[in-house]
């Protein structure tokens, strides 16, 4: 057999090289492309699409040795066996670690014993049994929304009035407010961006949400490349990263010195001279510390750990709350019978119990003003703030829905899907309702098991904020519709955005006039 002359092997080799090139575009390159075009374009809806057509549950199972599982699931089984029952089996994993990096050693971002220490800490700061600052951030909130919130719908409400163009970016404001308030609960400092031209605060947490929401959709070394060349999402983070430290430093070293010299009164002047100390949970959290004679404190007391649990309180409380009441001012807006049937309750409320009623807790149980509460939840239940989890499998599995988990496999569920299933919500599930949180023979809220309403999440490390974002959505809901009618302007795009909370991609522009 003759030997083939080198040109013809350099020409085949060309035409070989070309079709693995193209097939690789056809069959990689091109779907992730668009995959990942749909997945920043709409990530959510992308995720309910493909949960539908996999019935609830998709295993991507990658090569064995390049440990690349990926398994997302809504299914409510699942949820219990993964959240609950075994729970051990699942951690954050290095892969969250990286992705939150930003928290560092924040309750979000730990397992194990550090998670637990933060646990026991927060539960006694900010759970339910904690009257003192529940009443401390009642006031705290009606104060910012009177002196704050309320100014800025004046004047847009006047301009409005006067003009009949004025739109205002509902969004944004919430963004601005809640970072005052939250900032005002954890630090004891008002940052006032209520009142300032441009938000850096609101610019500084919309560029690491989206960020860290990047970091679960875009392969390593892309974000790599981001990193050497300083360019997109990668770079807008560490501008605000940094940005976020000078101002966290600077309270925790305020705080610190603060309290420092209050001790100093306290040896001074003797025992019973204690001047009230400030509540903000900055300064609890290092009152708690002090009191724990013995135990090693030192690294819990540091400025890094104070930083990242700050952050992580700030972010957890402004970002949720801000999602929560955008989005259900958008559906109050959108659903006239359900804005009527609000505001019937809130005129019964004030009636017996007077304005100031919305800022008291024992006034606001779940018995009391039961429709907005529904509406509350039904809204939650939607557009979940935290709209995806994220865990990593220690050991080998199977899920309730017969699906095999390998060792190190990564598993997301998808919050937000959940809401899409009938399975779970029945055949009227896309639709706004809070009719079905209602029991029609007694008029209270239905209870839902937290597997299947899995907003605050279930299980272990079920959300220590619950209690208090449903006391503060319903008293910033009932003021604000109470005062004010708010109406999207025609033609405004609702999506969300990419993040890893359900903020809106184009903020909501609506226009405001006072009802009374
Ligand atoms: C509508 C409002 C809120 C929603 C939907 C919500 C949702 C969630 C979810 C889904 C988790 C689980 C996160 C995970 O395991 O990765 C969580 C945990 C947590 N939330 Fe919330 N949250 C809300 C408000 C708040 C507020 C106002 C605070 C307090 C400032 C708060 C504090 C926390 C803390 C400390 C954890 C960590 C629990 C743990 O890991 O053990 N949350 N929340």
């Amino acid at each position: 057999m003759s030997a083939m002359p080198p040109t013809m092997i350099v020409a085949s080799s060309a035409v070989l090289c070309l079709a693995i090139v193209y097939r690789l575009w056809r069959e990689v390159v091109r779907d992730l492309a668009v995959l990942l075009w749909k997945a920043s374009d709409d990530l959510q809806n992308l995720c309910n699409e493909v949960m539908k057509k996999h019935g609830g549950t998709y295993v991507l199972k990658g090569p064995k040795f390049c440990n690349f599982d990926f398994v997302t699931t809504c299914d409510h089984r699942n949820a219990r066996h993964i959240f609950s029952t075994n729970f051990r089996n699942y951690e954050r994993g290095q892969d969250f670690n990286y992705m939150f990096e930003v928290l560092g050693d924040g309750i979000f971002n730990v397992d194990g014993e550090l998670w637990k220490y933060q646990r026991q800490l927060l539960q006694s700061l900010i759970g339910s049994n904690n009257e003192e600052f529940e009443r401390h951030m009642m006031e705290t909130l009606r104060e910012k929304t009177e002196t704050a919130l309320f100014p800025v719908l004046d004047d847009a409400a006047s301009s409005s009035r006067l003009q009949g163009t004025e739109v205002v970016d509902v969004q944004d404001v919430v963004k601005r407010f809640m970072f005052d308030a939250i900032c005002l609960l954890v630090l004891g400092f008002d940052p006032e961006e209520m009142s300032s031209s441009v938000s850096w605060a609101v610019k500084a947490c919309d560029e690491i949400t989206e960020a860290v929401a990047f970091r679960h959709i875009v392969p390593v070394w892309m974000l790599r490349l981001q990193n050497w060349f300083q360019v997109g999402t990668e770079k807008r983070m560490r501008r605000s990263w940094r940005a976020m430290d000078r101002f966290l430093y600077r309270c925790v070293k305020t705080r610190k010195q603060e309290l420092a010299l209050a001790n100093n009164d306290k040896i001074c002047k003797g025992k019973d001279h204690q001047p009230r100390p400030k509540f903000d949970l900055l300064t609890q959290c290092l009152m708690v510390e002090e009191e724990r004679e013995g135990e090693a404190v030192v690294e819990k007391q540091s400025d890094k750990f104070l930083r990242d649990t700050a952050l992580t309180l700030i972010l957890a409380g402004k970002e949720t709350i801000s999602s929560g009441l955008v989005w259900l001012l958008w559906l109050v807006a959108t659903h006239p019978h359900v804005e009527r049937a609000i505001l019937d309750e809130i005129e019964q409320f004030v009636a017996v119990n007077g304005k100031a009623a919305f800022w008291s807790k024992g006034e606001l149980t779940t018995n009391k003003m039961v429709y907005l509460h529904a509406a509350i939840c039904e809204t939650l239940r939607l557009y979940p703030p935290v709209p995806f989890q994220h865990r990593c499998a220690m050991g080998e599995d199977l899920l309730p829905s017969g699906h095999r988990v390998r060792k190190g496999a990564r598993m997301i569920f998808s919050i937000c899907s959940m809401a899409r299933m009938p399975q779970i919500w029945s055949e009227d599930c896309a639709e706004f309702k809070p009719e079905r949180w209602i029991n029609r023979g007694t008029g209270t809220i239905l209870p839902v098991p937290s597997h299947r309403f899995m907003t605050f999440m279930t299980g272990p490390r079920t959300c220590l904020g619950r209690a208090m974002s449903f006391l503060q959505l319903k008293s910033l809901a009932s003021a604000i519709l109470w005062n004010y009618k708010l109406e999207v302007v025609e033609g405004h795009p609702v999506k969300p955005a990419l993040s890893v909370v359900t903020s809106m991609k184009h903020g909501l522009k609506m226009r405001v006039s006072k009802r009374r």
